[in-house]
């Protein structure tokens, strides 16, 4: 299986909090994502099935890495449960002026603390997710206004209890493009990470996972695949 982060989009780069909000991959972020596809191809990389979350940087991502690996025509399945963990009211602030406003200690806890999260949009703000039709097929009541890190790893593991192992079992190869949080709490789950060591745990953007499992779909290990150039050959 190979896990991907989404490449840069244009809230990374204006460091903005993003969560669930739906910025678009920037031009860099395209290069970044051309060149884990150049990898994934080098090494001969094919794949049964491929899965990104229903914001467009994880969706672009995917979509980029499947078009030169002659997969163009593979199902994808866009699914909620991959989306970035729910930043709330943080969405759209600059990561800098928190930091100035509320102190790093604050802000680190928000982002990479395991329980803490900031507060919540309420189900009365249009910015809601339970306004969005790109959600309507979701019970309502699961769509977050904010989450922690460890309400995150419940929605992942149910997806990737529902939708992934059974494919491993079956012996399937398995692509999925989705965010920092979301792979910080699978990889957790996966890898059996204590909460101190998911706390210091990031992830790139663009840097294909490369992960095994035994034919029971018990993980056996993980590791980056070199991305630059010269390295790619000898990964
Ligand atoms: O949602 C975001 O702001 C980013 O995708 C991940 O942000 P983080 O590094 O602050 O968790």
């Amino acid at each position: 299986m190979i896990l991907i982060r989404h490449a840069q989009s244009q809230w990374n780069r204006e460091n903005r909090f993003t969560g669930w909000a739906d910025p678009p991959l920037t031009a860099a972020g395209v290069a970044e994502a051309e060149r884990a596809r150049d990898c994934l191809r080098i090494h001969g990389y094919r794949f049964d099935a491929a899965y990104s979350s229903r914001l467009q940087r994880a969706i672009a991502t995917l979509d980029i890495l499947l078009a030169r690996l002659g997969q163009d025509s593979l199902p994808r399945v866009q699914d909620w449960r991959l989306n970035e963990r729910h930043y709330g009211a943080l969405q759209g602030l600059d990561k800098a002026e928190a930091t100035a406003r509320v102190g790093a200690h604050q802000v680190w806890r928000w982002r990479r603390g395991y329980t803490d999260s900031a507060a919540p949009l309420l189900r009365s703000d249009p910015a809601h997710p339970a306004h969005d039709l790109r959600y309507a097929d979701v019970d309502p009541q699961r769509l977050p206004g904010v989450e922690n890190l460890a309400r995150t790893r419940e929605r992942v593991v149910g997806f990737w209890q529902e939708q992934i192992i059974p494919r491993i079992r079956r012996g399937e190869r398995i692509l999925i493009s989705a965010h920092g949080n979301t792979l910080r709490a699978l990889i957790m789950e996966l890898a059996g990470m204590s909460v101190e060591q998911v706390e210091q745990f990031e992830i790139p953007t663009a840097t294909p996972i490369l992960y095994r499992f035994d034919p029971a779909a018990r993980p056996l290990d993980w590791r980056y695949l070199n991305t630059e150039p010269d390295a790619r050959r000898s990964a």
